[in-house]
């Protein structure tokens, strides 16, 4: 039996003998000893100090390339355990945790001991924890309530993962935590899961020029988590590989840049463009695996710029609002490293302005802006707009067949707007052209690659529409690299800027006068940017002239949702003070003159409201 020197904090009620590491599990046991010899006190708190706003905004940017591709795995298992009493959290490599997604009850619960994002949860701050242990382990652990060596952190049930990057360093742990009474052996399952999937998209989009070859002893593994994925340079250097090809290859991760193709497979790189298309041929290990493969060529002409830090110009669609400024910021970066972008936001908030501007700043600003509405597109023409058709595909086509939407975007960007209203059948097929880089015309057989930076929008809840079954899931993981909201105008700090800088766009030399800028600036602007725009411009069409805008050259229909607004004020405050009113008089058994002193009113108010 293991005997520990710990501290034991004295006068408190040991959960478990905390002085023996018999029946821990060998990782647990490694742990406490790193703890006791560190000195930690298991009695006693962790140093609480949380990194706050500007360094935690730091660290995020930092890692901002690892969080983009871990959000939506987040999501994914936000979704999962919705209702456990639990939360995701993503940290960097230094245990920090960077963002958690999960049940509010529990977020309450976990800052008791300082689980919220800004907390540095390695070992020495806090003792034998999962985040902490799986970062000193560089393995995926699960530690259960007593196993924790803080005795405060002992109602937590967690599990965690590393991410590693291509090259085999740590750069962060995905983390389950809760506090269930059972060790929840499935969640180190999905987190384990989610890891891989964030490693391996980490892989696919880290090289600009490679060839990726992704193999598997058994042909229908291929294409799934399972899969190995490595990559090679154009000379048949070995640059990467994900964790299941360097278990498959039996790799170190320190072989990368030493070891090529050839002393890997016995065969030059050449080989294997002897097969058409995507099939790779057959390759075998040096330890005499056969393995199943498929590759894909990522080439020079896809490769984005260098990132330019920070967006060159956000004046065409911000002018003092930080949602919109961080908006824009974010999903430049973002699209920069190829990474797809989901706006979200109201009907007029300026969805699609933002995306033609992330296109003209983007990395392929040279190419073609495709913007293509899925709601107004009639079902039985979506199919041959999007993927296009060959030369007597149906009745009715055209003889030399049509190009579509999506090859007209090879190069530029495809702006997908309303996606939230594409019909399922089309959302199957969008999907694969998405994860194949490739698209196949109707009543054709000859794919064609596409590379084209994406983004989509929608004033629609996705979520509940995967949640209701109306979207797909998966496709709704692939265009939602980032999401970013486009606030409503009634929300916007920057109003005012944005209607002088409106008016300048229209005329250089208008003027509006105080009266007319207050009148717009209380507006409550149901139709967000559209509706301001479209006042501005019909308000510049009636003044004459070099003459200022004034209250009454604003149309009509704006003066009605001024005095609608006003109204509606009106009638919810009564409703409120009639309730009120209600609730006193039987908070008193009916007696109206103790509800009258009570609220400090006339009993005749009282019988008049209660009359009406
Ligand atoms: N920052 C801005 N500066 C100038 N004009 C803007 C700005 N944002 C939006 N607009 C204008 O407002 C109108 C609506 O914008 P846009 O079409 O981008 O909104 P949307 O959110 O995509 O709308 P919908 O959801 O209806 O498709 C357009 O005429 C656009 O030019």
């Amino acid at each position: 039996m293991g005997t520990l020197n710990g501290t034991y904090g004295s006068g408190r009620k040991p959960f478990r003998k905390r002085d023996e590491t018999a029946g821990l599990e060998p990782v647990i046991e490694r742990s406490w000893r790193r703890c006791a010899a560190d000195g930690l006190d298991m009695a006693g708190r962790a140093d609480d100090a949380v990194y706050g706003g500007t360094e935690l905004k730091q660290r995020r940017e930092r890692q901002e390339h690892l969080v983009a591709y871990a959000l939506p795995e987040l999501e994914n298992i936000r979704q999962q355990i919705a209702h456990t009493n639990s939360t995701v959290i993503l940290t960097d490599a230094e245990g920090v945790l960077l963002q958690r997604l999960g049940d509010a009850e529990f977020h309450r619960r976990a800052e008791t001991v300082a689980l919220q994002p800004g907390a540095c949860w390695n070992e020495s701050a806090r003792g034998t924890n999962a985040i902490g242990t799986a970062i000193t382990e560089r393995l995926p652990v699960n530690v259960h309530r007593g196993e924790h060596y803080l005795e405060c952190n002992a109602f937590l049930t967690c599990a965690a993962s590393p991410i590693l990057d291509p090259a085999g360093s740590l750069i962060g742990i995905l983390d389950i935590s809760g506090d269930q009474d059972a060790r929840q052996m499935h969640s180190l399952g999905l987190v384990q899961m989610s890891t891989t999937m964030i490693e391996n998209r980490l892989l696919e989009e880290h090289f600009d020029e490679a060839l990726y070859l992704y193999f598997h002893p058994r042909p229908e593994f291929l294409g799934t988590l399972g899969q190995g994925i490595a990559a090679f340079a154009g000379d048949g250097r070995l640059l990467a590989t994900n964790t299941c090809a360097r278990r498959l290859l039996d790799l170190t991760s320190t072989i990368h840049g030493c070891t090529g193709f050839e002393d890997l497979f016995g065969v030059p790189l050449e080989w294997i463009f002897r097969c058409p298309g995507e099939t790779g041929p057959n390759l075998e290990t040096p330890s005499g695996i056969r393995l199943h493969t498929r590759t894909r060529l990522r080439q020079p002409h896809a490769r984005p710029t260098p990132i330019p830090s920070p967006l060159p110009t956000t004046g065409r669609i911000e002018h003092g609002d930080p949602t919109v400024a961080t908006a824009a910021e974010r999903a430049h970066r973002v699209l920069t490293r190829d990474i797809p972008v989901l706006i979200e936001g109201e009907t007029g908030t300026g969805k699609e302005h933002l995306a033609r501007m992330l296109h003209d700043y983007g990395p392929r600003a040279d190419g073609a802006f495709v913007a293509i509405n899925c709601a107004a597109l009639p079902e039985s023409l979506i199919e041959s707009e999007l993927f296009g058709y060959v030369p007597g595909a149906f009745t009715g086509a055209k003889r030399e067949g049509q190009t579509g939407k999506l090859v007209e975007a090879d190069g530029g960007t495809l702006f997908l707007d309303e996606i939230g209203d594409m019909p399922l059948p089309l959302q199957s097929r969008l999907l694969r052209v998405l994860q194949d880089k490739q698209v196949v015309p109707v009543g054709g057989n000859q794919p064609r690659p596409v590379s084209f930076s994406l983004v989509s929008a929608t004033h629609r809840d996705l979520r509940a529409l995967v949640a209701a079954g109306e979207f797909r899931s998966d496709l709704y993981y692939r265009l939602n690299g980032l999401q970013v909201e486009m606030p409503p105008l009634r929300r916007r700090r920057d109003l005012s800027r944005l209607i002088h800088a409106l008016l300048a766009e229209e005329d250089p030399e208008a003027r509006i006068c105080p009266e007319a800028l207050e009148l717009m600036l209380g507006h409550p602007w149901p139709g967000n940017c559209r509706q301001l725009s479209f006042v501005l411009r019909t308000a510049l069409a009636l003044r004459d002239d070099a003459e200022p805008l004034e209250p009454r050259h604003l149309p009509g229909d704006f003066h009605k949702d001024l005095t609608g607004r006003d109204e509606e004020c009106g009638s919810s405050l009564q409703a409120v003070t009639d309730q009120v009113i209600r609730e006193a008089v039987e908070a008193n058994g009916g007696n109206v003159s103790a509800a009258a002193r009570a609220l400090g009113i006339n009993r005749s108010t009282i019988y008049r409201r209660l009359q009406r």
